[in-house]
């Protein structure tokens, strides 16, 4: 067996879901995991052996650390910080929420600050900030940069970075809409990656306020959805990524995208290479910033690694999975 060569967080693995020995994960002593196909995970070799852990189980502990060597291969590029907003009122009520406007909810804006202190902590500063035009991740924004002192940075808000359309299911309660459509259909609609919801018609509740607000005016024709599959939401957010973000990020800026629960899992997919099955697993907790280490080609180089505790990531990212479950 050679050598592990990389130290990963294990709720990475989670995500991923494309290591062998997962069953071992749980525990702070898991040992040795492989990675089991090309899936995902830029960073490993298919049958590479990686430690998830500080002391794997009958190993020495040296087995983990990467040699000077490797380190030097490895140094990152670039860093790059994503948060999804805090909690809002309609996560709250578990509604679908999508291009509706819906505020933080207290607890989003704790959550918020929260976010701020880890980023303060880390003493992460940056040049630029990207959000989107809706204010649950504006108001998340302003307040890391509050929390951070860094209000005078420019502030980028573009619609590229909403949360996907969530077309006909905009303002449904996901719990009822599983009782009603069943949990399978449900998780179809919030997770698969090339299946819309029905559309938004002109006599849905919520069609006027949304798609006649004054934000969306410049819009050129046919950019205005009435719904969006992950799909289609990767691909009205990676233009903005490739002409204004990324060339950003190489240009030497340290930034920041404040967004939103689907539009950043475009952006983690399209960095990570996740296959289209991968990315279905995959649930971003609101408010837990996410650091990046990138290489000059802005690849990863390592997992993605949450400032936060691993229990509290980890409840995070299954209580939005479970979301879509009926209530019993
Ligand atoms: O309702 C929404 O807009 C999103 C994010 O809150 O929900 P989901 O996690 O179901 O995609």
């Amino acid at each position: 067996m050679s050598p592990a060569e990389v130290r990963i967080h294990w709720s990475a693995l989670c995500v991923h879901q494309t290591l062998t020995g997962l069953s071992q994960v749980g525990s702070k002593e898991a040992c040795l995991c492989y990675k089991k196909s090309e899936a995902c995970c830029p960073w490993l070799t298919v049958g590479q052996p990686v430690c998830v852990s500080e002391k794997p189980r009958g190993a020495d502990s040296s087995v983990c650390g990467l040699s000077q060597e490797k380190q030097g291969r490895m140094a990152a590029a670039h860093r790059l910080v994503i948060v999804r907003h805090g909690e809002s009122s309609w996560n709250q009520e578990n509604r679908f929420c999508g291009w509706f406007d819906a505020d933080l909810s207290e607890k989003g804006l704790e959550e918020a600050k929260r976010g701020a202190q880890a980023i303060k902590d880390a003493g992460l500063k940056f040049d630029v900030c990207y959000t989107s035009v809706l204010k649950r991740a504006i108001k998340t924004l302003w307040t890391i940069m509050e929390g951070t002192d860094q209000m005078w940075l420019p502030v980028i808000r573009t619609w590229r970075l909403n949360e996907r359309h969530y077309g006909g299911l905009t303002g449904l309660n996901k719990a009822e809409t599983a009782e009603k459509h069943g949990e399978e259909q449900v998780k179809i609609w919030r997770r698969s990656f090339d299946i819309p919801p029905p559309p938004m018609d002109k006599d849905h509740p919520y069609h006027k306020i949304i798609s006649e607000s004054r934000r969306y005016k410049d819009l050129k024709p046919g950019e205005l959805p009435t719904c969006e599959s992950l799909k289609d939401t990767i691909a009205r957010a990676l233009p903005f990524w490739n002409e204004v973000i990324a060339p950003q990020i190489k240009a030497g800026k340290n930034v920041i995208i404040a967004a939103h629960g689907n539009s950043l899992r475009g952006v983690v997919k399209h960095l990570e290479g996740m296959s289209d099955a991968a990315i279905m697993e995959l649930n971003l907790p609101t408010g837990i910033p996410i650091v990046y280490e990138l290489d000059a080609d802005l690849k990863p180089i390592k997992p993605m690694s949450f400032l936060g505790d691993e229990e509290t990531v980890k409840k995070a990212m299954e209580a939005v999975a479970a979301q879509g479950k009926a209530k019993k």
